[in-house]
């Protein structure tokens, strides 16, 4: 009932981790292949490996997390060896994320994915910061287009790009415009929501200690804006590009409202770090309940049908 097909694969169900969230290790990636997740991502990974922030750097808040990790990861080799091990004997393509922390090193990750025997999904994750004192680089539109570009000069395997959230109409105009001039397999909308904060009531004091406290703030708090996002960039982007929807969910329900506006796949994150791998089969029986509540039998019934009042 919940067969989903991205890149003519049939998945079990469209739920997978958000990137970052319970992928850092192959006991972590393991746990994910041997839970209900219909597929997993690996955490964005850089050239070297990445100490990343001093802790705490993340903390699960009531209504959601918030975090600055750093982009801690064991370099791009260490899930580049897990990958090639993985896909010799599973069908399902892995999901591959990469961050460099500059364009050259976003390049040189590509370059080495390109050359490498990976026969998974790549995804680029365009919430990595840019030079100092300007913005991340997918909300730099002149950069982002540059470095598509020089992308798409070599990369040939299928590659989607992880979006930071917008929040303004002409941003949804501009960044559409821009990757609908590349044959990107899909976009995943949206990260967290940048440069939140978050007090402690108790000890009036902030809850993670990089950034004077300020972090991506994701879960509850930012599903109005991961479904805006979603449904923004279905509506714009030419319908070969995909949208896996990522935000706010933690329910059946949450998961339902991400494919009405368009979501092929849906990424879990903050609840996935909360509840652990079990949330997958929770929420693929909580989401076929309501199929069957609205007389659906496949998400192809439903999905992109949010209906406006007209
Ligand atoms: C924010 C960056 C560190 C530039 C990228 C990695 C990342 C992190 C992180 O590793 O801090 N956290 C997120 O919520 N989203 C991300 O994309």
């Amino acid at each position: 009932m919940l067969q989903t097909t991205f890149l003519d694969y049939i998945y079990e169900n469209p739920l997978m981790n958000a990137s970052g969230v319970h992928c850092m290790t192959v006991e972590e990636l393991t746990a994910l292949e041997n839970s209900a997740a219909g597929a997993f991502i690996t955490k964005s990974a850089t050239l070297a490996p990445r100490e990343g922030n001093p802790e705490p750097r993340y903390a699960d808040v009531p209504l959601g997390s918030i975090n600055s990790m750093g982009l801690p990861n064991n370099g791009v080799d260490y899930y580049l060896d897990y990958a090639l091990k993985y896909q010799m004997n599973h069908e399902a393509p892995l999901f591959f994320s990469v961050a460099g922390t500059s364009v050259d090193e976003n390049i040189a990750l590509l370059q080495k994915i390109q050359d490498s025997d990976f026969q998974g999904i790549t995804e680029l994750n365009l919430s990595c910061p840019n030079v100092p004192g300007k913005p991340q680089v997918a909300y730099d539109f002149p950069l982002t287009e540059k470095i598509l570009t020089e992308v798409f000069q070599f990369f040939t395997k299928p590659l989607g790009v992880k979006l930071p959230p917008y929040f303004d109409m002409a941003h949804f105009d501009q960044m559409a415009e821009i990757l609908n001039k590349f044959p990107l397999t899909y976009v995943n909308s949206i990260n967290s929501i940048g440069n939140g904060l978050y007090i402690d009531p108790e000890s009036d004091q902030v809850v993670i200690r990089p950034k004077e406290g300020f972090g991506g703030i994701g879960g509850e708090y930012v599903k109005p804006t991961a479904l805006a996002n979603v449904r923004a960039f279905a509506t714009r982007l030419k319908p070969e590009i995909k949208i896996i929807g990522t935000g706010g969910i933690l329910t059946g329900q949450d998961a339902y409202e991400h494919l009405l506006c368009g979501a092929t796949m849906l990424q879990i994150g903050t609840q996935l770090q909360k509840e652990g791998p079990a949330i997958f089969e929770r929420i693929a029986q909580e989401l076929e309940a309501i199929m069957k509540k609205k007389g659906y039998q496949s998400i192809a019934d439903f999905r992109g049908k949010v209906k406006t009042i007209n």
